[in-house]
């Protein structure tokens, strides 16, 4: 198992490609098996939760062919088969391929997914969705067991929340049913906006992107088509906490001021100047961060999957900052792993009280999801002395050849295989 070692203290300066959104790339994977003509997918990021949605869409006979121009995924002909515990498990977005199959097989099984570091996550409203679609839904043994009856048939649907998967599984299924859908409450994430983009160019009629309603016609006529995915503007996020927990100055090259706004607008209240470069964003740290209020909320607020790396910034700052989590009912795993690097934090429930150190100090911590354990990497980067970081494919699942990024800007991190 691979660890991360981070020596800190190092004034970061530099450019980084800010590779294609993984949470973009997943659904645009899975809505490839909706069609029966080839998609091309450019600008997917190289990470492993890629390549496992990439077979997982293969073991149901999509043919897929990579070369340097992107990924092409044709689903002609698909078989039928289950999705199952270990691989829902391990990536809860495998949940996306439940509309698809349907829609192609009109059944499908696939494991429910269980909690995870994060949270319960429950799908019900996936299900809900399906249902009010017209699927007959069971839970049989840990599975869903899906089914429609002539066909998915257009439906109005009122999502309980602007949930960004069940907003996914909605698009994808109203694309292929008999007459209008129309999705109240949807989630209005630049990821789901861009699911819209590759829907239309593979031949669906959907209108309201990125706003609460969106209204899809129904019975596709599907083509062949070409998509680029969106910058992953939580990665661009990631780099420009570096840039600030550091000092540095970070263009972050790619990335889109406009789906970060409320991201920046934070970053700058602790510090940073940020300006549009040639090339993406700009960020340029200060001599001292300062404290921070912050609440995640549903996009254009401020993205919980940023909530974690904030925090290793306000660690440093000059204050107490807050920090309120109302996505997700557990994500604070990264706090105790934070304290084991001298952080001085309180939690109550979904708030947490960060008291602002003038230093931390480097020790053996553990990653134990994908953006706490980014977090522990900006915290190292930052300490004295050495930080041993632990079970780094967390970090895989989402963040392209992150160490080399950041030695390339100066950071002293190496990886190293046990
Ligand atoms: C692959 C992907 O795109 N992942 C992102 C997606 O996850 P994901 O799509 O799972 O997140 P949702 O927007 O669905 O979740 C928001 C909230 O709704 C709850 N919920 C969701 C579905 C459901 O059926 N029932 C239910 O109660 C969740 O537990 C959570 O509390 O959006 C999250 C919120 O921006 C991000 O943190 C994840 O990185
Ligand atoms: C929570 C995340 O991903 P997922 O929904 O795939 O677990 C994330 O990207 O931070």
């Amino acid at each position: 198992m691979d660890e991360l070692h981070i020596t800190g203290g190092n004034r970061l300066d530099g450019a980084v490609p800010i590779s294609g959104a993984k949470n973009a790339a997943l659904p645009q994977i899975a809505a490839a098996l909706l069609s029966p003509h080839p998609l091309e997918l450019t600008n997917l990021p190289k990470v492993s939760d890629v390549e496992n949605m990439l077979r997982i869409i293969s073991q149901y006979g999509a043919e897929l062919r990579q070369d340097a121009a992107g990924t092409t995924i044709h689903a002609a002909q698909l078989t039928p088969g289950e999705v199952d515990y270990e691989t829902v498990r391990k990536m809860r977005a495998s949940i996306l391929v439940l509309a698809p199959l349907l829609s192609r097989f009109g059944a499908a099984r696939v494991s429910l997914p269980g909690g995870c570091a994060i949270g319960a996550r429950p799908v019900d409203m996936h299900l809900k969705v399906l249902t009010a679609l017209g699927t007959t839904i069971s839970v049989e043994g840990g599975y869903i067991v899906a089914s429609t009856n002539g066909g998915l048939k257009g439906a109005r649907i009122v999502l309980s929340g602007p949930s960004v998967g069940a907003t996914e599984t909605a698009l994808m299924a109203a694309c292929c049913a008999k007459g209008e859908t129309e999705i109240l409450n949807a989630a209005r994430e630049p990821e789901v906006v861009d699911l819209v983009a590759c829907l239309t160019a593979m031949g669906a009629e959907i209108e309201g992107a990125g706003t609460h309603r969106l209204l899809v016609k129904g019975e596709t006529n599907w083509r062949p088509a070409s998509h680029h995915a969106i910058p992953d503007r939580v990665e661009a996020g990631t780099y420009a906490a570096a840039a600030m927990i550091t000092g540095g100055r970070i263009e972050l090259v790619n990335a889109r001021m406009e789906h970060m706004a409320s991201v920046l607008q934070v970053l700058e209240s602790m510090g940073a100047t940020v300006w549009p470069g040639d090339r993406g964003v700009v960020v340029n740290g200060s001599e001292r961060i300062k404290h921070a209020d912050i609440t995640t909320e549903p996009y254009p607020g401020f993205p919980t999957d940023l909530q974690a790396q904030f925090m290793a910034m306000a660690c440093l700052a000059d204050g107490a900052s807050v920090i309120r989590e109302t996505i997700f009912e557990n994500r604070f795993m990264h706090v105790p792993e934070l304290g084991r690097l001298g952080a001085d934090i309180a939690l109550n429930g979904a708030v947490a009280l960060v008291r602002g150190k003038p230093f931390l100090k480097g020790a053996p911590v553990m990653a134990t999801d994908l953006r706490a354990s980014v977090c522990l990497v900006l915290a190292a980067l930052a300490a004295e002395g050495e930080t041993v970081i632990k079970r780094v494919y967390h970090l895989d699942r989402g963040y392209e050849q992150l160490d080399r990024k950041l030695s390339q800007c100066g950071a002293n991190i190496r990886r190293v295989s046990r």
